[in-house]
């Protein structure tokens, strides 16, 4: 560079000092993409606006109407171009030579040197430029998703994007690769290629200056040449096919991105191109998540600032659980006492019951140790809601069964979705978070389920059908206020009561005696040490033992399981689309449906719950509760869960944390990918860990980690996230798992603005709560694969377009403080009331058997087997079935 223009250079860079640098970010529907934007903003302190590449942005109409969200023409998109430093076109899904799948990433390419603009591709933005400047796209050999390799490249160009960069391993996710010719010559030697002609441009493609490579060994014994990076020759545009965002490629690469914008500020430099600051940008600065729902709501909440809609204060309802006061006793819990003693001791079987269980759990996630039982349910508001129905029901049954009072709020009068909707009630009842001294885990607040469809609605409207032929909610919370928390860790129960401000409790005396006094407790306290609930004694149970060891096979219960040749031709399916680049991994399910006379139902009357199947046509006692007890002790877990509520029932031995937050905003999730059969030859931790260490596991668990990463970002912000610990293997009682944790800090929660402030101040993201981070992360990513949107969409092909209903979805709570625990509802036998199947005739029936399913699966990748997969998705489905086989 010459002497007058580094002294104008510096001038410019002064004078734009002012303004923070832009990077306009187009997603290609990924979910790695706010990994990118964090990395974007943390390492070159840009500011990044991102769209997508159909042109959408986040943002809804400005009187925020309903029309959807406000999309740029093209001709707004290239005009917008000249308010941006540089571009960066993502990762995706698809192939770059299919125009929707790369939509805007095509206008960048061929613009007239006045509009140009530097651009950095990665992977299917790469891709995107590869094609566009004579480079072929064609399948790799094999697809590399989460795999990490070693990125070869040169470090001695000065103004190369590689210059200086030391060596460094990065994560690749992709099916497609670019050809510039690279194996035209087939008399080259691999040794003289690497010598000779890989860093020269190609007569394919001579305008693109290769970089980067990486060598792929295959099983001929010959390396696959893949190109990594390249920059074109004369426009500022380079790309890169690796992802330097993901959390196994070392910080070393991230020295590219400062070269390349280095690189992309000098080439405005010298163009003397001046960057517009028109400041009317309504577009997202970091990329919400992939949910649309989550993002509306938390908008309209934070700009209202008096905390509660019109749509709220009309209703009836709207001062149910308001000013009221935690109180509560704490009582020493004895040895031996668990959720099975405190549900009897308060004859909690028969109705409608919420009990979070992880009482049984063997080595399971050591924040998992408070079970929490609430009380009253039949009695408690809760909210229901329908997907793509455009209203949400609030009711609160009458104290004698009937169905009370009933209010639907209309989704047409205000609210933008049901979270809005919740996270508004939620908010006019929360209690600052120093309010009580107790450490109980729940204090009283939501408690409930949310199914698989309610988190695809998230992702696109479009993805549910308006008719499903039933009513079943996909959202149902009650709101708890009466509870029992088991603190198994502490040895205590806390007994709970949210109630009107200054009322006398006489419920809290009478509870606390009724389940001292009763049989369970009294029992345990005189027996000493040796209770026999925990499941830690008989955690050590072999599965084709257990579906044995009850004795008597119950003929009348009948089974379907997935087909086995149908299920592995469904995991090749995956594979096809993973093949083409359409997905990086697809965790494919199925379905078990079982059936057996229906049994006693139980009804209410006058506040005591009866079973009223005395009338019917019952050969056998296992209720629900029965059958749950066998789940709890044959697959104890840290996660189970018993839940009767808003029409299904649900018996739950989940060994995955979806999220939880605290109420200081800190999210943790817990995907859990890679699962091994505990047998003679693999019983112990270490021999799991040889198993699930191999790349194959890893790389499956590192996609999700990815999208979770992603997930977290969205709602925690840039350089909020962070994962203390990287695939972990876990012990559980019929398999190990392997398993990572993902951390989120979500902003504005310093000290001094948690306790009261943050109502109102919404000006400042600390509106955000563990609601908005569940609404953001749903469907959880483990069960869907990533990039999730795709993936959902292909799953839904693969499945037949079935409901995944509670399977897939999750179970949990969120308290008055904001704490709150979600688990992912796998593992788990579920019913619906109204689902029924014919009689057996043949066998005298004559009233229609109940219906319950079990989900099973697991997630596919380009290495998996069908055969592997298949006997994955039976192992899992052989804990709950073996059960339910022999107690139904
Ligand atoms: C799909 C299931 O489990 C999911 C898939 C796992 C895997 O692929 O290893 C592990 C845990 C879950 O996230 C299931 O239990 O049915
Ligand atoms: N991560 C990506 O961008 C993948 C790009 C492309 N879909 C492929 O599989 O090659």
């Amino acid at each position: 560079m010459a002497m007058g223009s580094r002294v104008e250079s510096e001038a410019a860079a002064s004078a734009s000092a002012a303004r923070p640098r832009r990077i306009l970010f187009i997603d290609a529907y990924d979910s790695f993409t706010n990994n990118i934007v964090s990395l974007l903003r943390t390492i070159l302190g840009a500011e990044v606006f991102v769209i997508r590449i159909d042109l959408s942005t986040l943002e809804k109409t400005a009187d925020g109407d309903e029309s959807g969200p406000v999309r740029w023409t093209e001709a707004e998109f290239v005009n917008n171009l000249a308010q941006f430093d540089a571009v960066v076109c993502g990762p995706g899904p698809g192939s770059p030579l299919n125009p929707d799948d790369v939509g805007a990433f095509r206008l960048l390419w061929h613009l007239p040197p006045h509009l140009q603009v530097p651009v950095l591709g990665i992977c299917l933005g790469f891709q995107s430029l590869v094609a566009a400047h004579g480079g072929a796209i064609r399948r790799l050999q094999r697809g590399l998703h989460g795999m990490v390799r070693e990125i070869e490249h040169r470090d001695d160009v000065p103004g190369d994007i590689f210059h200086r960069v030391p060596d460094f391993k990065a994560t690749l996710y992709h099916s497609l690769c670019a050809d510039i010719g690279q194996d035209d010559d087939p008399d080259m030697l691999y040794e003289e290629w690497r010598r000779l002609a890989r860093w020269a441009p190609t007569a394919k493609a001579p305008e693109l200056q290769p970089l980067a490579w990486a060598t792929e060994t295959r099983e001929d014994g010959r390396g696959e040449r893949i190109l990594m990076g390249v920059r074109h020759v004369s426009k500022p545009f380079w790309g890169l096919q690796y992802h330097l965002e993901s959390v196994c490629t070392e910080p070393a690469a991230h020295a590219v991105l400062e070269n390349w914008f280095r690189s992309a500020l000098r080439w405005n430099e010298a163009r003397g191109r001046r960057i517009r600051d028109d400041s009317l940008l309504q577009i997202q600065t970091l990329s919400p998540p992939n949910h649309l729902e989550s993002v509306a709501a938390h908008k309209r909440r934070a700009v209202r600032r008096d905390g509660e809609a019109e749509w709220w204060k009309s209703g009836a309802l709207r001062d149910v659980g308001r000013d009221c006061e935690y109180t509560y006793r704490t009582i020493p819990l004895p040895h031996g006492v668990g959720v099975p003693e405190v549900v009897e001791a308060l004859g909690l079987t028969a109705g409608e019951s919420i009990i979070l269980d992880s009482s049984s759990s063997k080595n399971g996630d050591p924040l998992a140790l408070s079970s929490i039982v609430a009380l009253e349910v039949e009695t408690a508001l809760r909210f229901e809601f329908h997907v793509s129905d455009n209203f949400v029901t609030v009711r609160l049954p009458g104290l004698d069964g009937s169905l009370g009072r009933v209010e639907t709020v209309s989704l047409d009068d205000g609210a933008t979705n049901v979270w809005e909707i919740i996270s508004d009630f939620w908010e006019a009842r929360s209690h600052p978070r120093n309010s009580t001294d107790t450490n109980s885990a729940f204090k009283g607040g939501f408690m409930g389920f949310i199914t698989y469809e309610m988190g695809l609605q998230g992702l696109d409207k479009k993805m549910v059908s308006g008719d499903r032929g039933h009513r079943r909610p996909d959202v149902c919370l009650a709101w708890v206020s009466k509870s029992l928390v088991l603190d198994h860790k502490a040895g205590v129960a806390h007994v709970q009561h949210l109630r009107p401000r200054g009322s006398d409790d006489e419920w809290l005396m009478s509870v606390t005696d009724k389940i001292q006094t009763s049989h369970g407790w009294l029992r345990s306290e005189r027996n000493g040490v040796n209770g026999h609930v925990n499941g830690h004694t008989n955690g050590h149970v072999n599965v084709h033992k257990s579906l044995v060891q009850n004795g008597h096979l119950n003929h009348r219960a009948k089974i379907r399981t997935p087909c086995p040749t149908a299920y592995e031709e469904q995991v090749q399916a995956c594979q096809d689309f993973i093949a083409a680049g359409e997905s990086y991994e697809l965790c494919l399910t199925s379905q078990t449906t079982m059936t057996r006379p229906r049994g006693p139902r139980p009804s209410i009357t006058n506040g005591v719950q009866q079973a009223n199947g005395a009338k019917q046509q019952t050969s056998y006692d296992s209720t629900p509760w029965s059958i749950y007890q066998t789940l709890r002790k044959r697959q104890p877990a840290p996660f189970g869960s018993f839940i009767r509520l808003g029409g299904a029932t649900m018996l739950s031995s989940s060994p995955e944390r979806f999220l939880s937050h605290s109420s200081t905003g800190l999210c943790s999730m817990r995907p859990m990918k890679g699962t091994v059969r505990k047998s003679v030859a693999v019983s112990t931790v270490a021999q799991a860990e040889k198993i699930l260490h191999i790349p194959k596991e890893e790389a499956e668990n590192l996609m999700i980690v990815d999208l979770v990463r992603h997930d977290l970002h969205g709602v925690c912000g840039v350089g909020n996230v962070i994962v203390p610990d990287l695939m972990k293997v876990e012990e559980y009682a019929t398999v190990f798992q392997m398993i990572t944790v993902v951390n989120g800090q979500l902003p504005g929660y310093q000290q001094d603005k948690i306790d009261g402030m943050r109502r109102g101040d919404y000006d400042s993201p600390s509106a955000y709560t563990g609601l908005d981070a569940l609404a953001a992360a749903l469907p959880p990513g483990s069960m869907t694969g990533a990039p999730k949107k795709r993936s959902c969409e292909i799953l839904q092909v693969i499945e037949g377009q079935q409901e995944r209903s509670l399977y897939s979805g999750v179970v949990g709570y969120m308290d008055v403080t904001g704490a709150g625990d979600w688990s992912v509802t796998i593992r788990t036998m579920f019913r619906w009331d109204d689902e029924e199947a014919p009689p057996d005739e043949a066998a005298g029936e004559t009233e229609p058997r109940e219906v319950w399913r079990i989900g099973a699966g697991g997630a596919v990748t380009i290495l998996s087997t069908p055969e592997g997969e298949r006997d994955e998705m039976f192992t899992k489905l052989a804990g709950p079935m073996g059960v339910f086989r022999d107690t139904a």
